[in-house]
């Protein structure tokens, strides 16, 4: 075991009402917008098939160049309470906006630098906007934050040099005023999502990493921080060089969920956050330049994740003009539509301890009222859902969370094993079953002798 001074500041999970909140909201939108929504993935008549916030990178495109689409930064359609309320439709709890992206440009008017939404033909302040907008749907608001910075002069990516040392204290300086304005300026934000702080030059400086944590947590008190932003005294990250956990949860699941099977993940706070396309977190102008996921598989996916007791993060990227683009409009609707009717079994839900995964779905449980549900994604053929159950314990009621007085009939057929057999009918979106669960005598059943 190492000492530390910049690892893990506690074990286990956070049990306070905020870290509560944010576990209980489990389905968030992550929203990339900035300057690189104007290109859209496309420079100089060329289609680039990267991220599309990575155009500048990919296109080789100078600082001066990139810099000046500030001055084209106008979104005359955007609408802050129309993002919120599809957000709402969609049913979502929380939403994670980029305040800064890798390119440097700030969507609030901050003091820091004028490379910010107040020196656009915009000029309005999206930040103060949005939160407002979506706090008034009963949304929490958690800001992105990227520590990499390709405009700042003082970034480096690694520290070579004295002058890199002295740059880079004066670029830590600035990003933690940022943070502090953003942290001061916005009192309702709930939790900072870092980003960008992969570089050597962070995992040199893992001080101060938790100094900004703990900056954060003492301007807001309850607010959550994920374990991305930390490095340690020897520049480990997420997990310190002891195997413990930085920040209040863990946000290495970007793109990729853990199988269902990996039940380590339920030991801890996470998040998953995911793209709708293959690999493209900003506005991109080719929506079909990559496979895009289907409502169902993007359904599927929170499903999982709740069941093994995360968060899921499901990210859109609004066009130059602030309007969200069709294709996930009519995702947002598509899903909006199902949480509607299932939202029970993700909301302040979470992992059913100990009930083994099953091929047709997925177990989640209430956090407060232990209420047992069985997500169902895939019928079989039988018609009949075979469960395992935990030891001396079996099923005595299922019913369907949409239509509680449509029967199912429950039969255990052995030790641990109950079938329930489905009505004969058609399903076309995945459903919940509601399972009563009673201790059962032990006895009833002999095991074989071998
Ligand atoms: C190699 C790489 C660097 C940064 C990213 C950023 N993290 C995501 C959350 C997005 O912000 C993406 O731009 C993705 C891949």
């Amino acid at each position: 075991k190492k000492l530390l001074k910049y690892g893990a500041q506690y074990e286990g999970k956070r049990t306070d009402a905020a870290m509560q909140k944010w576990r209980s909201n489990r389905f968030g939108q992550f929203i990339h917008w900035g300057l690189y929504a104007i290109p859209g993935g496309e420079w100089k008549g060329k289609t680039y098939t990267y991220a599309a916030e990575f155009l500048k990178s990919s296109a080789h495109i100078p600082n001066s160049t990139w810099d000046s689409l500030q001055y084209q930064f106008n979104p005359v359609k955007f609408d802050p309470k129309t993002w919120a309320k599809m957000a709402k439709k969609m049913g979502v709890k929380y939403m994670t906006i980029t305040t800064k992206h890798h390119e440097g440009f700030c969507l609030w008017p901050t003091q820091y630098t004028k490379f910010n939404i107040g020196n656009t033909p915009y000029k309005k302040d999206i930040i103060k906007a949005l939160v407002d907008a979506y706090n008034s749907e009963g949304i929490d608001v958690n800001f992105y934050y990227s520590v990499l910075d390709w405009h700042h002069p003082d970034w480096r990516y690694d520290i070579k040099t004295k002058e890199d040392s002295i740059a880079f204290s004066r670029y830590l300086t600035f990003a933690q005023n940022q943070l502090k304005e953003l942290a001061e300026n916005y009192p309702s934000v709930k939790g900072f999502w870092f980003d960008g702080t992969w570089d050597q030059s962070i995992k040199k400086n893992g001080w101060w990493t938790l100094q900004v944590e703990q900056m954060l947590k003492s301007i807001r008190p309850g607010v959550v921080v994920n374990s991305r932003l930390r490095a340690d005294d020897y520049g480990a990250r997420h997990f310190d060089s002891n195997g413990k956990m930085m920040g209040d949860y863990e946000s290495g699941y970007e793109r990729r969920l853990p199988s269902p099977t990996d039940t380590q993940v339920i030991h801890r706070d996470w998040e998953a956050c995911m793209t709708i396309p293959e690999n493209q977190w900003g506005y991109h102008k080719k929506w079909d330049i990559s496979y895009t996921k289907t409502p169902l598989e993007l359904i599927e996916m929170l499903v999982q994740t709740t069941s093994l007791g995360g968060n899921f993060l499901l990210n859109f990227g609004p066009k130059p003009d602030g309007t969200i683009r069709i294709e996930e409009q009519q995702i947002a609707e598509h899903i909006g539509n199902w949480m509607k009717i299932n939202s029970a079994a993700i909301y302040n839900a979470g992992h059913a301890k100990g009930w083994p995964r099953q091929d047709w779905g997925y177990f989640t449980q209430n956090e407060t009222t232990g209420k047992l549900y069985a997500v169902v994604f895939n019928i079989p053929i039988s018609g009949i859902l075979k469960i395992q159950t935990l030891e001396g314990i079996t099923i005595s009621k299922a019913s369907f969370l949409e239509k509680p007085d449509v029967p199912i009939t429950v039969k255990e057929i052995a030790k641990k094993q109950v079938n329930l057999y489905l009505p004969q009918q058609s399903f076309s979106e995945p459903f919940v079953i509601i399972l009563d669960t009673i201790n059962e005598n032990k006895n009833k059943y002999i095991d074989a002798k071998t």
